[in-house]
Parts: structure tokens; C-alpha cells; sequence
């Protein structure tokens, strides 16, 4: 089925917000009919007025309660039998998406989040009642929150927090969250408890337009385990409340609030930008450039998806009303596979976990599939399964494909009756587009969604990789290149007006061969997997040098010590953290034994942890001033690529690695993306390292030491400038 979107729109709030000023409306399609259509005026034309189709349109008096019986309570059933369900709220901020997903504190106003909690609770109890026992529910809980592209844990305390956040991963197409805590829960006050003391860690602040602004997506994940002698069905249901856009010509937003402005429109943009390639049909959708898109997975995951769509029905919104229906209209055409989740065979759960007597402890921390079950069954589940993923499509998604004959593009309903599709050029905020989207239709899809019916989907197929006729591998390269440069384009647009999006970018968008895709997917996919952690730890050691170089000792330890689990048994980074140690007890000798053992030894084995990890986290070492046995120069001299840096380094910079450093200080990303062996990525992450550090590199030891670079880069680049 596709995914369902509902429009939502709030009342008017205090004295300040007039009816007069309201020009979002909802309407039905037939009088009598419940509303699907969203009603608002042209910006540039108030006769006329624009309409979005919905599969439900609430208008400002609906409870927390309609909200719920009717969009939420529905695919309880469906959850129970093996479902997987996704509730996101999206929309700008101030729109009502806290409010419809958590609510408020006294029972009516409860939103959809409590009141799931207490459905799947009293369903669980029910079940389990009716098999007299035989089946067992228990519910586990994660909540996280997505802040400034870094993934965080809300049942942990905010002390706990690594700067770098939690990794993604991915694991059979699916993405997980490395480290997320679980906690079991018994009831629906345990979850009140918990649900309330987290919200606490979840980053909001006060905005000029919203008192009580989310500053991050939260992700909260019920997964409901049912349990009958050895069978269990796993499910989870994740309730999504994302951060709201924001125009920050509206915001007067400090400096630490455009920061997660930045970030939160940047996280929407990628969102608009992955419903716009999965509505257009588009071989490649932009999953990877956001850790939010990453983990929602918007059409790639089984199970129902709802996306309830928040409005304010003012003008003072108006822009960002009309950028937001388009958007979510869009989404309509994400078809998702509504396909239960397999029952595994395996060694029933622990009593204790189950609703009838849960203990409420905290579980061992252990990797959670996102927006997914992780099905941990015996071996022949296993093979069962990986059997069955032989066969499914690269992407678990389809597009739903209008009928030839109804029109894509929206009509325009006046009084006047003019007909032609108007441009909306105007738009400020970062989502807008100019294309009118086919939601603007007046279609009927009001269609209730169907529960629970393993259906049969048109899915992509495997993508067919041949090259393309008549394209050299050198033209494909260039394709590459270009397609780069117009993602990197696109993602330092992402906080400014959107261009607008015209036909041509389209058919440009489908002249991609499907051979260029999957190699720039297959290119992210290894370069955000595979560096993901190093960088991330990388950044770590970097700190604990800059915290070093202070004086900072104690400081310095926690980062070595926030790192190692990204390096892990790294004899040098151990040896540190030991020294460190040692230091900060007042012991004055370092500890003799906790000296690695000699580099370039190791380095030249080939052992398989010697990874590139290894190296660049051996590379921190350069300036360790505490050390009591000197370095042996001659001992690293197999290294060849580290041998020529160090040459390079010693005595004061020659003119080239000057040179090199004032590319890289320019901040430029065209001149570094055409440094040797710097491709666009790199110059990319390179950019953002230095706007995030607000620093400059002053040494080849330090741009090493940028994540994601590396000796062998810095070598590489060094190598190309003219002397
Ligand atoms: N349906 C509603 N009924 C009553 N009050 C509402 C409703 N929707 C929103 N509000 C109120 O509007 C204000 C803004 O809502 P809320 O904080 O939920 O917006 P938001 O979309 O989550 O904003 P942000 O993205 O900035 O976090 C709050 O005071 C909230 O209580």
C-alpha cells in the first residue's frame, strides 16, 4: 500500500492568531464526505486557490482522540500480527507535531504516543489472557533523538553522551543504531515514567515562533514481542516526531539556534529530496545524506507507514504551508510492502521479560534495527530468510504510477474556475518547489488503509547493471563527477530558498543511467559504512589531542576513552589512556608496559586487524609530548607513505605543504575537491570539519587527523601541488 498522509490542522492559538488571518481550510470531496482536501490561496493571486488531496484532512476541531481512533488505533491489529508501523509527524514548526505525537499531560490531551502505549498494553494483556498464558507479550523501548545529524540516546543520561553521537550502520539493507539502550516495560505507567524523564534529555528550546521548539527528530521504537512456546513474532512500531523547518528570516534565531536550524532543514531538504526521487520513479533516491532519512527509510521499509502532515492555518505560514502540503502530497505515491514479519523459532525469552512480569530492569546494550524487526532465530530461520532476501529487489520500494490519463501535475480551483497550474516562484522556505505536485489533484484515494494483507507488490527489480550503450567508462566517470557536484550543490542549498524544480530537472534527474547510479550508491554506501565509525572516532582523537595540546589531561583522557570502542583493543590508544592514567594519579613515570609495541612492525603484518583504522588512529600519536622512550625514526621508516609526510614535516613547511594548507584553509571546496586524490566527498567532509571546529590546520600532522582524510590522502595531495 502507499504511504498514508493525513493533514492536520491546529486551532488558533492565543489572542495574537485571528480568525481572519486563517486561509487553510479543509473540504471534502462530496458534501457529507469526510474532508480530504486542503484548501489555501495562491501567494500571488488570492482569487485563486490551490487544493491537496489526502487520504484524511482533520480540521481544527479534532481531539487527540478522533486523531488517534482513526488514523492510529486501526493498524493496532495489524502491529499484533507481525507489522511493522511507522508514525511520523512533519511539518513547520509551531504546526502541532508534539502536540499530535506526545500531547499534553491531563487524559484528553493525550497524543498518539501514550495512547498507543496504552493500546498495545491492554492488547498485550488481552492476548496473552485468551491463550490462558500459552503466548507471552512483552514491550521494549528505545527513544532517541537526531540532533544536528547526530544520533543521541534518551534513556541514557545527556552526561553519558559521546560529542559524536551514536553510529549508523547497516546490516541487510537495514539501518541500526550502534549502542541504543533498550528498556523493558511492564505497564503503561512504567512507559509514562520513562517516556517523561526522557523528553527531559530531548533537546527544545524557545523560538520566536514556538515557545517550545523541538531542536531534534525524535524517534521513539515500541517493539512488541509475542511469544508461544518456542514461536516468536517480533514487530516494532516507531512514532516519529520530527523537527520542525523553519524560515530563520521569521526566527530571530541566535547563533546556536541557526546552527540547528541548519541542520534540521538540511534533514527535511534530504527528506523532500528522497520523496520527490521515489514519486518521480527515480533510480537513485538520496537516503544516505541525512542520518534522519537514513533511519526513517521512507518507502524502504515493510509495514504501514502513516505521515501525519501538521498546519497552522495562518498566513503568517503561508509559504511554508504551501512547501509543506506539496511535499507531504507527494509522499501519497511512496508505496510501501505490507509484509508480516517472519515468526522465528527460538529459545523462548526469559519470563521476566513478559508483560505479566516484566521486571522493568534495563537489558544489555545491544544494536537495534531501526523501522525493523531483528529476527535473531536458529539457523534455519536464518537460511530461511536469507534465502527469501536472494529473491527480493535491491529496494524494497515501489512507485505507485498515476493512470495515463490523470493529469500529474494540480489543478486550480477559483472562483473564477481557472484551470492552468500556477507557478508558485516565490517560496521561501527550504522545501518549496515550484512544480505543483499531483497531490494538488483533486483525487479521491481517500481510501482506509488494509490491514494485515501480505499483498503482492510491484517492486523495482534487481537493478540490471550493464553499461550503458555508447557511454565510455571515462563518460560514466564524468557523470559521476557531475552528479556529485550537483548533490554537493544541492546540500549547501539546503538552507536557502529551494530553486525552483523544473521539468528539465526531471528528464536531466532520468538521463542518469542506471549504471552511474549504482556506482555513486555503491560509492556512498562504502564510504559512509565504512568511514562512518572511523570518522567518528577519529573526531574523537582529535579532540583528545586538541584537549592535550591545552593541558587538558583530564579531558583528554575521557575523548581517548570515548574512542576506544571505535578502535577496539588498539594497543597504542590503551597505551594512552594508561599514561594518561597514570598521570592524572600523580604517578610521574609512565607506565612502562603500557607502551605500545613497535608500529611499523605491526603495520607491516598483514593482520587482519591491521585495518586503516588501525593506521589513522596510530597516526594520533605524532606529538605525544609525555612520552618517556623516544621515538625511533629508523623503526618507521618501512612506511613509506608516512616516511614522505614526515619528511615534509620536519623543519619549518616547504613551500608546497604551504601551499597545500592555504587550499585547505580556503575553505573552498571546488579547489580542495581538485587536489589529488581529494574527490568531492572528501572536500566536502574536509569543509565541514573546519566550519564545525571553526579552526585551521595548521600542520600535515593535523590534516591528517581530520577525519576521513588520512596519511595516504595527505600524501596523495601533497604529491599534486607544484613545488
Ligand atoms: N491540535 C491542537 N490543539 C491545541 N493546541 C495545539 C494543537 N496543536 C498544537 N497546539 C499548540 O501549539 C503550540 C505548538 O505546537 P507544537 O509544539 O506541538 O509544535 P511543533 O510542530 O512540534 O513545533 P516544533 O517543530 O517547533 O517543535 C503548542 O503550544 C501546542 O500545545
Amino acid at each position: 500500500m502507499s504511504v498514508r498522509v493525513v493533514a492536520r490542522i491546529r486551532p488558533l492559538l492565543g489572542d495574537k492568531e485571528m480568525e481572519k488571518d486563517v486561509i487553510v481550510t479543509a473540504a471534502s470531496t462530496e458534501e457529507g464526505r469526510a474532508p480530504t482536501i486542503v484548501k489555501i490561496p495562491n501567494p500571488k493571486n488570492e482569487a485563486e486557490e490551490f487544493s491537496f488531496a489526502f487520504n484524511s484532512v482533520y480540521d481544527r476541531d479534532t481531539t487527540q482522540e478522533q486523531l488517534f481512533t482513526a488514523e492510529v488505533a486501526p493498524h493496532l491489529k495489524a502491529l499484533f500480527q507481525g507489522l511493522d508501523v511507522t508514525i511520523f509527524a512533519y511539518g513547520v514548526t509551531g504546526t502541532g507535531k508534539t502536540h499530535t505525537m506526545r500531547g499534553g499531560l491531563k487524559l484528553a490531551e493525550r497524543g498518539v504516543i501514550p495512547r498507543l502505549l496504552s493500546n498495545v498494553f491492554r492488547r498485550g494483556k488481552k492476548i496473552a489472557k485468551d491463550s490462558d498464558g500459552e503466548t507471552t507479550v512483552s514491550v521494549t523501548l528505545s527513544y532517541y533523538e537526531i540532533y544536528n545529524d547526530k544520533v543521541f540516546d534518551l534513556l541514557e543520561a545527556p552526561e553519558t553522551r559521546t560529542p559524536s553521537g551514536l553510529r549508523l550502520s547497516e546490516k541487510d539493507g537495514k539501518t541500526i543504531v550502534m549502542g541504543l539502550s533498550e528498556r523493558a516495560c511492564m505497564d503503561l505507567k512504567d512507559f509514562e515514567q520513562l517516556y517523561i524523564e526522557a523528553n527531559n534529555n530531548r533537546v527544545t528550546a524557545a523560538t520566536k515562533l514556538n515557545a517550545h521548539s523541538s531542536r531534534s527528530h525524535a524517534i521513539l521504537r515500541v517493539k512488541v514481542t509475542q511469544t508461544t512456546g518456542d514461536m516468536v513474532r517480533e514487530s516494532t512500531v516507531s512514532a516519529i516526531d520530527l523537527a520542525g523547518s523553519e524560515d530563520n528570516r521569521r526566527t530571530d534565531n541566535d547563533k546556536t539556534r541557526l546552527v540547528e536550524s541548519a541542520a534540521i532543514n538540511k534533514s527535511l531538504f534530504v527528506l523532500s529530496q528522497c520523496i520527490n526521487a521515489i514519486s518521480n520513479g527515480d533510480k537513485r533516491i538520496p537516503y544516505r545524506e541525512s542520518k534522519m532519512t537514513r533511519i526513517l527509510s521512507l518507502g524502504q521499509n515493510n509495514g504501514i507507514t502513516i505521515m501525519i502532515l501538521n498546519l497552522a492555518p495562518m498566513r503568517s505560514y503561508h509559504l511554508d504551508t504551501l512547501s509543506s502540503l506539496n511535499v507531504s502530497s507527494r509522499a501519497k505515491r511512496i508505496e510501501v510492502r505490507e509484509i508480516e514479519n517472519e515468526v522465528v523459532f527460538k529459545m523462548a525469552p526469559p519470563p521476566s521479560r513478559s508483560i505479566s512480569n516484566l521486571s522493568g530492569t534495563r537489558q544489555a546494550l545491544r544494536p537495534l534495527a531501526n523501522a525493523h524487526n531483528v529476527t535473531t532465530g536458529l539457523a534455519a530461520a536464518k537460511e530461511k530468510a536469507a534465502e527469501k532476501e536472494k529473491d527480493k529487489p535491491v529496494k524494497a520500494f515501489s512507485v505507485y504510477k498515476e493512470p495515463s490519463n490523470k493529469p500529474l501535475i494540480g489543478s486550480i480551483t477559483t472562483s473564477a474556475n481557472i484551470t492552468a497550474p500556477r507557478r508558485i516562484s516565490s517560496m521561501s522556505a527550504p522545501l518549496a518547489k515550484k512544480r505543483p505536485s499531483d497531490g494538488m489533484v483533486l483525487a479521491t484515494d481517500a481510501r482506509p488503509s488494509k490491514l494485515a494483507r501480505p499483498t503482492t507488490h510491484v517492486a523495482l527489480s534487481s537493478r540490471p547493471t550493464p553499461q550503458p550503450a555508447g557511454l565510455t567508462p571515462e563518460q560514466i566517470e564524468e557523470m559521476i563527477e557531475r552528479k556529485v557536484a550537483e548533490r554537493l550543490a544541492a546540500l549547501s542549498a539546503a538552507t536557502a530558498p529551494a530553486p525552483p524544480a523544473t521539468e528539465s530537472d526531471h528528464s536531466h534527474s532520468k538521463d542518469i543511467s542506471e549504471e552511474v547510479s549504482r556506482r555513486l550508491e555503491a560509492l556512498e554506501r562504502r564510504i559512509d559504512g565504512e568511514q562512518d565509525a572511523r570518522s567518528d572516532g577519529l573526531r574523537l582523537l582529535l579532540q583528545a589531542r586538541q584537549a592535550k595540546q591545552r593541558g587538558d589531561d583530564q579531558a583528554a583522557l575521557e575523548f581517548y576513552e570515548s574512542a576506544l570502542p571505535y578502535f577496539p583493543g588498539q594497543a597504542k590508544l590503551l597505551g594512552k589512556i594508561e599514561r594518561l592514567k597514570a598521570k592524572l594519579s600523580g604517578v610521574s613515570e609512565p607506565v612502562v608496559g603500557a607502551r605500545p609495541v613497535k608500529r611499523v612492525l605491526k603495520k607491516r603484518e598483514p593482520e587482519p586487524s591491521d585495518d586503516e583504522s588501525y593506521h589513522e588512529a596510530d597516526a594520533d600519536e605524532e606529538d605525544e609530548g609525555y612520552m618517556s622512550r623516544p621515538r625511533k625514526a629508523a623503526a618507521r621508516r618501512p612506511l613509506k607513505q608516512k616516511v614522505f609526510v614526515d619528511e615534509e614535516e620536519q623543519g619549518p613547511p616547504t613551500p608546497r605543504t604551504e601551499q597545500l594548507l592555504a587550499v585547505v584553509n580556503s575553505r573552498d571546496i571546488g579547489q580542495i575537491k581538485a587536489l589529488h586524490g581529494v574527490g568531492a566527498k572528501k572536500a566536502r567532509d574536509l569543509v565541514e570539519f573546519l566550519e564545525d571546529e571553526g579552526r585551521e590546520i595548521q600542520s600535515l600532522g593535523q590534516l591528517r587527523m581530520v577525519p576521513g582524510m588520512g596519511g595516504r590522502a595527505v600524501e596523495r595531495a601533497l604529491e599534486g601541488m607544484i613545488a
